[in-house]
């Protein structure tokens, strides 16, 4: 019965369909932890109840996906006989579904068959039909605004175009350059990803406190120092971009540099943040679970003269679970507040919060932190007085430039699809330099580093050796393909993207997420940013927000965004500062098609420039190609084929695809709750899935047990920081991953995430 009859062996539990689920927070390992505690609550409860009981037993393996008792059987699309069919020889014309030779429990179903149809069915829109917009995010070089006569100082002016080659300012930095050094109130800088809102916040500050150097050299002739006072607080919710904020900042002191600044952000021996602090610092870059531990525990952070605060990606910063912590240190800035010795210092503090939207939770974080605040926009007559609140909540604006299309691809030809796009994409040597793509979690960017990475001629040449040798040692070729890695990247995290090089332009492929230790992550992105060859960088959120990758030509989002502000975020590391950018989103025909809408809000002009696309169009210029003995979709069928077999044929990737495939299905349940009627698990075709994972198995059949390799080291982390001050704060700096938080973090994350997120964020961390 094809693949319905895997999915009767599937079955969708209402732990994880329940409209009514309730754990919103911590990583979805977390609320999977949480979800099964109280699954096995109810069925204790109720020991007569078969049904719980099964599913309580089945829950001893903390890996195996939990779906409950699917409750509406999805109609059928294969032939219904196909599984008690013998299988029979393939021919390339064949597309029946066939029971794999080797074993019972897999299944060959072929990709062109059963696939559902869009239910809009649209003519596909090639992207260049779309008209260029005019960017909404670049620096206004025609226009009359420069840094000098913004108020900055001739000094500083000048230090911006010469040495960092900065022309003219963007218009967020014209609107709060000019408003934060004009008057001290607390402000709200609002613009879209890739506006210049890092700089619109530090030149201000910078320049104020050089001029607090003019005040004191007319009174005590001399400048500031380090040992005069902290007088800047910048805090960010990830240690990449503390440290990417840390690079602006010191990239501009080098014009004033008595002023001095350091970063407290973890990731380091407490000891010698200390002695950083104690050596004195005038503006300090810092995560708030590490700034907490720090106002608690070190003295020599004197914070009496802190008279600006910037809270920059304040939504993330929200969404991490950080309100306590943001609370309890504006309250303890306001307590340690006194007259500062230093002539010019201002006697109120300024808070400044930074967005690039505008939710509710921005909005509570506004009403801790700001005082009668000035709404700070790139455009001060983009206010509509029409728009409800609502709206503007759910609107959110892309930069105009920004090409974004979506491509309808039935859940078989996911794999294919996206292989046959980046194909493409790299076709030409210099049209598209790096790309990003955006994967749902850890697992499934792993799976698809080593497939995209897989030396298909070395496959060969071991079958080879294997038929003329009786098999060479599999020892010596792990350790060969390890060796290969590891000229590329010391991690593991950099390799070629064969699937997609070509001999005239090779790909580096790189892959980044949560559970991987800081330092690799650090070094990962380091390459990726620096690399001048076409590459590649697979990832989870952790890569969505702030992050600043010079020249990301195409972003593409595999598995849409959990929510549509990490939709904005994600899109936004293209297109930035005026340049040019593509995006693609990949959807499922059916429910998911409803995403549009969401694309289309972005988008001042209803989304004209918005762009369809579908599988059949993206196949048939990734696999067609000039070889006419065999036409597009035979060639795709062998391609995926070819992975199939790669997977059967190697255990530890075996696992890789079915950890992948399993941890992708939980993640799928975690949209945001606006988004799940979009992203419904109900409407998920399983067997159909577990084709785009290289998976001739059956769904109900895939079960990963243990812990994905490497973790230990991630879970040890975790123990340790779990016992620090900054308890699972130090989970969302560090950013692990974690199978198996402890009751009481676990709790603490639920009730954090519960309070405030209103979706999966936490996924961008795993
Ligand atoms: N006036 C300018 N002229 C040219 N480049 C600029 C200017 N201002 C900023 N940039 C560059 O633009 C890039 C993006 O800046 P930044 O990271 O501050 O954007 P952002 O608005 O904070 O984006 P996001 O919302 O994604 O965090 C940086 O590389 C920065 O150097």
């Amino acid at each position: 019965m094809a693949d319905d009859g895997m999915l009767m062996n599937f079955t969708i539990g209402d732990s994880v369909i329940k409209p009514e689920a309730k754990f919103k927070g911590g990583t979805w390992r977390d609320r999977l932890t949480a979800k099964k505690r109280s699954a096995h609550r109810v069925s204790e409860k109720e020991p007569g109840d078969g049904e719980a009981a099964a599913r309580n037993a089945a829950s001893k393996n903390p890996n195996q996906i939990q779906l409950g008792t699917r409750p509406v059987k999805r109609q059928r699309t294969e032939d219904t006989d196909s599984f008690n069919r013998p299988s029979a020889p393939r021919s390339g014309g064949d597309r029946r579904p066939q029971q794999h030779p080797r074993d019972p429990r897999q299944f060959i179903s072929s990709l062109f068959s059963s696939n559902p149809e869009a239910r809009n069915p649209e003519e596909p829109k090639e992207e260049r039909d779309a008209e260029d917009a005019k960017p909404t995010n670049a620096p206004l070089i025609d226009g009359l605004d420069t840094f000098t006569n913004l108020g900055l100082s001739p000094n500083l002016a000048a230090h911006l175009l010469t040495k960092l080659e900065l022309k003219a300012p963007t218009a967020i930095q014209t609107s709060s350059i000019t408003q934060l050094l004009k008057e001290e109130s607390d402000a709200f800088i609002q613009a879209e990803t890739g506006s210049g809102k890092t700089l619109a916040y530090l030149l201000p500050l910078v320049q104020r406190i050089m001029d607090l150097s003019k005040a004191k050299n007319e009174h005590t002739d001399t400048q500031v120092h380090r040992d005069s006072g902290l007088f800047a607080i910048i805090l960010a919710p990830t240690r990449e971009l503390c440290k990417q904020i840390s690079v602006v900042l010191e990239n501009i002191l080098r014009c004033a540099n008595w002023i001095v600044c350091g970063t407290v952000i973890g990731g380091e021996k407490k000891k010698s943040e200390k002695a950083r602090l104690r050596k004195g610092l005038n503006i300090l870059v810092a995560t708030p679970g590490r700034l907490v531990d720090h106002l608690d525990n070190t003295e020599a952070l004197e914070v009496s003269n802190v008279r600006w605060l910037v809270l920059d990606e304040g939504d993330r910063l929200m969404d991490m679970g950080f309100e306590e912590e943001l609370q309890g240190i504006v309250k303890k800035l306001d307590a340690r507040q006194r007259p500062s010795r230093v002539p010019g210092v201002p006697t109120r503090r300024t808070t400044i919060l930074c967005s690039a939207t505008l939710k509710m939770n921005v909005q509570k974080l506004g009403e801790i932190s700001l005082k009668d605040a000035v709404h700070i926009k790139a455009d001060p007559s983009d206010e509509d007085e029409e728009k409800s609140n609502k709206e503007e909540e759910e609107s959110f604006r892309v930069p105009a430039q920004l090409k974004q299309s979506y491509a309808i691809v039935p859940a078989k030809l996911r794999l294919v699809s996206l292989t046959a796009y980046l194909k493409r994409t790299f076709m030409r040597k210099g049209s598209v330099m790096k790309a990003i793509v955006f994967m749902s979690c850890a697992d499934v960017v792993d799976f698809h580093f080593e497939l995209f990475s897989r030396n298909q001629d070395r496959e060969q040449q071991r079958k080879s050796d294997e038929e003329q040798k009786d098999g060479k040692d599999e020892k010596d070729e792990k350790d060969e393909k390890d060796e290969e890695k590891e000229k590329l990247s010391a991690h593991g995290t950099i390799a070629p993207g064969r699937a997609f090089s070509t001999p005239t332009n090779p790909v580096i492929l790189h892959r980044l997420h949560g559970s991987l230790p800081q330092n690799v992550r650090t070094a990962t992105l380091g390459s990726f940013s620096r690399s001048t060859e076409a590459c590649v960088m697979i990832c989870t959120d952790v890569a969505s927000r702030g992050l600043d990758l010079p020249n990301v030509d195409l972003v593409v989002e595999y598995d849409p965004a959990f929510s549509s502000d990490d939709h904005t975020h994600r899109i936004g590391r293209t297109a930035r500062v005026g340049r040019d950018g593509r995006a693609l989103v990949f959807l499922q025909p059916g429910c998911e098609e409803n995403y549009v809408e969401v694309l289309k809000r972005g988008y001042r002009d209803g989304g004209k420039a918005l762009t369809r696309t579908d599988a059949n169009e993206i196949l048939k210029r990734g696999f067609g190609g000039n070889d006419k003995k065999k036409n597009w979709e035979e060639k795709t069928t062998d391609w995926q084929i070819d992975v199939e077999r790669w997977a059967l044929d190697n255990p530890d990737y075996l696992e890789m695809a079915r950890r992948a495939f399993q941890s992708h299905v939980r993640a799928y349940a975690t949209h945001t709750s606006a988004e799940r009627s979009m992203f419904n698990i109900k409407e998920l075709h399983l067997g159909h899935l577990a084709k785009s994972f290289a998976l001739r198995d059956r769904p109900g059949k895939i079960n990963v047990p243990g812990l994905r390799p490497g973790q230990e080291d991630t879970k040890k982390d975790f123990k340790a920081a779990r016992n620090g001050v900054a308890g699972n704060k130090r989970k969302a700096e560090d950013a692990p991953s974690s199978t198996n938080v402890t009751d009481e973090a676990a709790r603490k994350m639920r009730a954090k995430m519960r309070e405030h997120m209103s979706g999966a964020n936490e996924f961008n961390l795993a």
